[in-house]
């Protein structure tokens, strides 16, 4: 079966992902695709070689009979309204992070999610789907390490531009690490402290940069994440899992190593789009297979939710100083 795949929002992500589903993956065909930016969504399928119809809007693309299963990589304010258009249509849904931009509106997902009856959403946290992360799941599920004590990590981008905001480092940026970390340590979030290190002068007057995140789970696990957008120097992603008898450290991505001119050095990445190339591919083929056989799996509305209440503890964690408790209400039956 060939997935009849829409698109809706045709900028950076959604131009990647629609590349890698017509030139690298297998069963699935953009054959609609919709952008507020019309020109830019025709350019898209032109590019692409697509013989995808372009919509006037995300609606009229989901309600198309040809449309089998939609990926939303639009504005995250855009998001909630195009997953539950989605799910009323009947319709499997990919949705870039975040869910929605709001716990509220994650609810609002979930209640119509549970309304349908069976899973229809898989949401765009792809860190799950990463070799390095998939091998430190394992690990820790093995008991390799003893029970995890602390997590210690970085999240650093080379630069941000002007519109990019204080909250930002959370609700965009830390959102991958606050999911990830719920999924490696099976676990909760207590609560949130947001302490503020000295400002980079690389950093724009709007964004505190760097940010040092502290976080407790629910079984006692104490993680410390320093997000820096503004590091200068590449795209770099750290995550080191301290256990009661061992240490795993996330590997550095492939890279060779030079011994040039009286130095020893190797390559930094410098943007999202290649460090998580091969995971963006697996979780996008599993969402393919998914819609194909009827039953999808992966990041759910629910770790949606869960990474949309922590962050939104996080932001006020960032207003306040001070330690902000994180309340998480009980997972239904349903996302077990
Ligand atoms: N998983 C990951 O690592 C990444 C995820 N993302 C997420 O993907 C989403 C898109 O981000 P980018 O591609 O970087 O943004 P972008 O600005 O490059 O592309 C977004 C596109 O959506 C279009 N759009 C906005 N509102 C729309 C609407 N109502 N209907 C149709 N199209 C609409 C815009 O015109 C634009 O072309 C965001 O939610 C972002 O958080 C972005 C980068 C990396
Ligand atoms: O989702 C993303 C990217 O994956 C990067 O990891 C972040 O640094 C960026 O802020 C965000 O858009």
């Amino acid at each position: 079966m060939t997935v009849r795949i829409g698109v809706i929002g045709t900028g950076m992500i959604g131009e990647e992902h629609s590349r890698r589903i017509t030139q690298t993956l297998t069963d699935g065909e953009i054959v609609a695709v919709t952008d507020v930016n019309a020109e830019q969504a025709q350019r898209m399928a032109d590019n692409l070689g697509l013989s995808a119809k372009v919509y006037d809007n995300g609606q009229d693309l989901i309600k198309a009979d040809d449309v089998d299963a939609v990926l939303v990589t639009s504005w995250g304010p855009t998001h909630e309204e195009y997953v539950l258009a989605a799910i009323e249509a009947g319709k499997y849904v990919f949705c870039e992070k975040p869910l929605a931009t709001t716990a509220e509106g994650c609810r609002n997902i979930i209640d119509a999610e549970i309304q349908a009856g069976k899973r229809m959403v898989q949401v765009g946290f792809m860190r799950r789907y990463d070799s390095g992360y998939k091998m430190m799941k394992d690990v820790i599920d093995a008991n390799k390490l003893g029970e995890p004590l602390m997590i210690h990590a970085a999240h650093r981008n080379p630069e941000v531009p002007e519109r990019y905001v204080t909250p930002m480092a959370i609700h965009d940026t830390l959102i991958h690490e606050l999911d990830t970390f719920r999924w490696l340590l099976d676990d909760d979030y207590k609560s949130a402290q947001v302490i503020f290190p000295r400002k980079t002068r690389h950093a724009h007057s709007k964004v505190e940069d760097p940010q040092m995140v502290l976080l407790e789970t629910v079984k006692g696990v104490r993680i410390d994440v320093e997000v820096f957008v503004n590091c200068q120097y590449g795209y770099d992603i750290q995550c080191s899992v301290v256990g009661e008898e061992g240490i795993a450290n996330l590997p550095e991505p492939q890279s060779l190593q030079y011994r040039q001119a009286g130095k020893l050095s190797s390559d930094i990445l410098q943007d999202w789009k290649k460090r998580f190339n091969d995971a963006f591919d697996v979780e996008l083929q599993a969402f393919i297979d998914g819609v194909a056989n009827g039953e999808i799996g992966g990041p759910s509305s629910w770790d949606g939710y869960a990474a949309a209440i922590a962050g939104d503890v996080c932001v006020k964690a960032q207003e306040s100083g001070q330690i902000e408790s994180i309340e998480m209400p009980e997972r239904p039956g349903f996302y077990a």
